[in-house]
Order: structure tokens, then sequence, then C-alpha cells
């Protein structure tokens, strides 16, 4: 193991974090260091914690116990939103996209709402105007130029999560959270989805929850793995993954 990151070089940080259900220990005493510009991962068998320290994280659910500082900051009691404005955003899970509306408005859309806008702007085609040329960077950022006036519901899965991650970035996030970015891709789409994170996470943080090893093995530099809410072990692929505690934790699991 490496040593610990410096508090000042870490992104976020959280110090014995735990979240108890009904006297359940979901997360137990979780202490995170997040390093600035890399890409990583938290892994673990199933049940093992890795959506409930999201949504501790994000400050979706309340922690038990423990603290979250993100930029040094302590967020511990913040509110989802002020979280997200800060810069710590959430893709992926709660899809962002809106079938009916053409792929460029979505990423509008989401443009208009950093800046503060209300939902009620929608029909105003003035309003939205102002924001097509950052939109159609931000497509071009993640390969969907061509697919601008394309309705979003017409996309392949692939390119729906592409879209994702456009009005991600549209918030501008320092640090971008991925609940399985890969989990219901086809074959055809993990190549194109996986070059597309490593490209976005090239002047940003991303730490990701992710089931498939091969794609953590490639994009990660760091790696938490969690078992039955705790850390088990914290390294680089090459070191988790030849960990004795790690291995055994995965036999007979499905993620192997
Ligand atoms: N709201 C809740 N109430 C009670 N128990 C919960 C709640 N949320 C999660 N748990 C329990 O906490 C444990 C951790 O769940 P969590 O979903 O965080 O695991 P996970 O690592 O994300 O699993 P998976 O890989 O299957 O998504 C599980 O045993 C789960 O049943």
């Amino acid at each position: 193991m490496t040593n610990p990151a410096r508090a000042s070089d870490c992104i976020l940080r959280t110090e014995g974090l735990s979240k108890e259900f009904l006297g359940f220990h979901a997360v137990k005493n979780v202490s995170l260091n997040i390093r600035r510009h890399s890409i990583h991962a938290l892994i673990g068998p199933n049940g093992a914690g890795k959506t409930t320290c999201f949504n501790l994280l994000t400050t979706f659910i309340p922690a038990s116990a423990g603290r979250i500082y993100y930029n040094e900051h302590d967020i511990t009691k913040s509110d989802p939103a002020s979280v997200a404005i800060g810069g710590m955003v959430r893709s992926f899970q709660i899809s962002a996209v809106f079938g009916q509306m053409s792929v460029l408005d979505n990423v509008r859309v989401a443009l208009q709402r950093k800046a503060g806008g209300t939902f009620a702007f929608w029909r105003s085609a003035r309003v939205l105007e102002r924001y097509t040329g950052r939109a159609r960077e931000l497509l071009a950022a993640v390969n969907l130029e061509p697919y601008a006036n394309f309705s979003a519901a017409d996309l392949s899965y692939g390119r729906k999560r592409a879209l994702e991650l456009a009005t991600t970035l549209a918030l501008e996030p320092e640090l971008i959270l991925l609940d399985e970015p890969i989990a219901g891709l086809g074959h055809e789409d993990i190549g194109p989805v996986t070059r597309l994170i490593a490209q976005v996470a090239k002047d940003r943080t991303v730490l990701m929850v992710e089931h498939n090893m091969k794609v953590v093995a490639e994009l990660c530099d760091r790696i938490t793995v969690l078992q039955a809410g705790e850390v088990l072990a914290e390294g680089s692929y090459e070191e988790v993954s030849n960990d004795a505690r790690v291995r055994a934790a995965y036999v007979g699991g499905a993620h192997a």
C-alpha cells in the first residue's frame, strides 16, 4: 500500500462514515480518500454497501456517524442540491434524459438549469437559443454531434448513456459519481462508453461503482473494496486483485 494521500490532494474524503438501518450496519466506519484528478472505483460483492455509500456521499441519505469533506468543506449535513451545485454530480442511475425532446434540447435544458432557470422556460425557444453553442460543444465531447436533432428516445442505449454524460457535464462537475456506468450495455457499447469515461475524466475526478472488473482494470487508478459495509482493501488494480482477502470475498461471486 502506498502512503495515504495528504488531505489537500483529496477532493473528497470521509472519516468513519457509517449508516445503520434499524440496527443493521450497511456502511461501517468507512474512511475514503478520493484523490483529485483520479478515477477511483468502489467495488465489492452484492450488498457490500456501495450504493449506500454513494447515497451518503451525495447526502441523499443522512449518515448515522462520521464526516464527509468535499474540498475540505464539511458537507455531512448539506442538502443534495447544494452538493451538486458545489460540483459533485451523480450521473447514470437517475436518468436525466427526456425522451420526447431532441438530443440538443436535453443538453440546452441542462445548461439552463445550471444557469438557475426553471422548467417553465421550455417553451421559449429564444431562451434556449443562447445555450446552443455550448450544448453543441458538449455533444461533440461525447461524440453525439451527429445526433443533435434526433429524439433522445430514438438513441441506442449506449448513446443515451453518452447523452446522460453530456447533461451531467453541463452542470460543470468537478467530481462525477458514476453508478454502474456499464450495467445494461450491450457488448458493442462497452468499449465506447469506457473510452468516453476516460475522455471526460481528463480534467475532472471520477468516482464509480462498477462490477465489470475489466473496465475497472482499464480505467481506474485506485480501487476501494467494500465487504459487509467495511473497507476490505484499497490500492491499485494489481494490489487489490492479488489481495487474498479480496479474492476470498469474491469466491463464488458472480463478478470474480
Ligand atoms: N433503506 C434500507 N433499509 C434497510 N436496509 C438497506 C437499505 N438500503 C440498503 N440496505 C441494506 O444495506 C446493505 C448494503 O446495500 P447496498 O445497496 O448499499 O449494497 P451494494 O454494494 O450497492 O449492492 P449491489 O452491488 O447489489 O447493488 C444490503 O444488505 C441492503 O439490503
